[in-house]
């Protein structure tokens, strides 16, 4: 019995084949333990060098869920000893703008990282303007050659998209095997479901990508071991499209507001109640993947502080999702 808590998944299976619940996959606790690490890290790199490691945000418009989550990754930035700022631009921003505050964090060498907060306003040429982003600080892995590279059979990229990262990070701390299994990746955003999808057939999963125009998506979710699932529609991820024990992300995040409080509540792309009866281990919305995928960006804007002053020798991305 004790053999089997300790290990994730067999302690799962054991309930589920027993009528019991799926487990719920705790993010916080899995992003608490990176940052402590990162928390090290950083502070063994001011030493050295003299300076903290530094992130350059670039927020474009005035979207209340971004300004959200720019302020989380900011306090989180804060928690670990990381310095960041934001350049914050309205929303008719011109192109010329934007790229010029990003050709000031490429410049400047207290920037290690630079994030640009999507989705940018559509008058925008997004490839234009993660293009520019200095290679060596892309560490949410937006850059098309970053990209490019995760998709390559025997290329890495220098940094893995965060919340594609912080989905593997779940799956390897629960000992999810993914070699030879069936995962099926529902939305293929650029942000979260397409990285996510390379990532998983990088490690040898088959994987099948449906998006909204896919036809009757429950015919490929019913086969898949592993479910992640990442459009941003509410409950979309009914508990007849499981398979029994599979294992499910919910990486989709709305807001849903409450007619009588007005109050906002955040719901995920799995309707968690039927899900939870079928599946054997499910990350919920919140406190699943979203705090992982904070956690990801503190880890990679350390990594390219490493890089940059020659600390870290061996292939990036290797090591850091190991
Ligand atoms: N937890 C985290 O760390 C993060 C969470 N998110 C969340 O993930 C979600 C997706 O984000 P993002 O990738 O930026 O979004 P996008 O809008 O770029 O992509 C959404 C994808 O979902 C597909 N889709 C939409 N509705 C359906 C449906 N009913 N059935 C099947 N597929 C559907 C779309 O299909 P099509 O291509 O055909 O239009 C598209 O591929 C959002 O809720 C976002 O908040 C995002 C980043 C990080
Ligand atoms: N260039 C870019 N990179 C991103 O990684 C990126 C982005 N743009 N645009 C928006 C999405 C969204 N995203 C989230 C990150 C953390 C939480 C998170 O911490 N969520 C908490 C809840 C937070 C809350 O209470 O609102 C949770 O799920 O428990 C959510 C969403 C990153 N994104
Ligand atoms: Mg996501």
């Amino acid at each position: 019995m004790r053999r089997l808590l300790r290990r994730g998944i067999g302690f799962a299976r054991f309930f589920s084949s027993h009528g019991g619940e799926a487990v719920l996959i705790d993010g916080k606790s899995v992003a608490d333990d990176i940052k402590q690490v990162v928390a090290k890290d950083v502070a063994l790199f001011k030493e050295l060098v003299g300076r903290p490691p530094g992130l350059g945000v670039v927020f474009v418009g005035s979207r209340k869920a971004s300004e959200i989550y720019v302020h989380n990754k900011t306090l989180a930035c804060d928690e670990t000893g990381i310095s960041s700022s934001c350049t914050k631009l309205p929303e008719g921003a011109s192109e010329e703008d934007v790229l010029a505050s990003i050709r000031n964090y490429n410049e400047d060498p207290s920037v290690d990282g630079i994030l640009v907060q999507l989705p940018i306003p559509k008058h925008l040429d997004e490839d234009r303007i993660l293009s520019s982003i200095s290679l060596e600080k892309d560490v949410d892995g937006c850059h098309p050659v970053n990209i490019g590279n995760l998709a390559l059979k025997g290329n890495q990229p220098l940094f893995v998209p965060c919340t594609a990262k912080a989905c593997l990070q779940l799956l390897l701390a629960k000992r999810v095997q993914l070699s030879g299994r069936y995962a099926v990746v529902i939305g293929c955003g650029n942000i979260a479901g397409l990285p996510i999808s390379l990532l998983l057939q990088q490690h040898n999963a088959t994987v099948t990508r449906v998006h909204a125009l896919t036809k009757a998506p429950e015919d490929y979710t019913r086969k898949a071991d592993i479910v992640i699932s990442a459009t941003g529609s509410p409950n979309l991820v009914r508990g007849n499209w499981l398979k029994q024990e599979a294992v499910v992300l919910d990486v989709g995040i709305s807001h849903i507001q409450d007619p009588c409080s007005g109050e906002l509540h955040l719901i995920g792309d799995v309707c968690i109640g039927e899900a939870r009866k079928v599946a054997s281990l499910i990350s919920p919305v919140p406190g699943g993947v979203g705090p992982v995928t904070i956690a990801m960006l503190l880890q990679n804007t350390m990594l390219a502080a490493k890089l940059r002053h020659g600390f870290h020798q061996s292939k990036p991305e290797s090591d850091a999702v190991k």
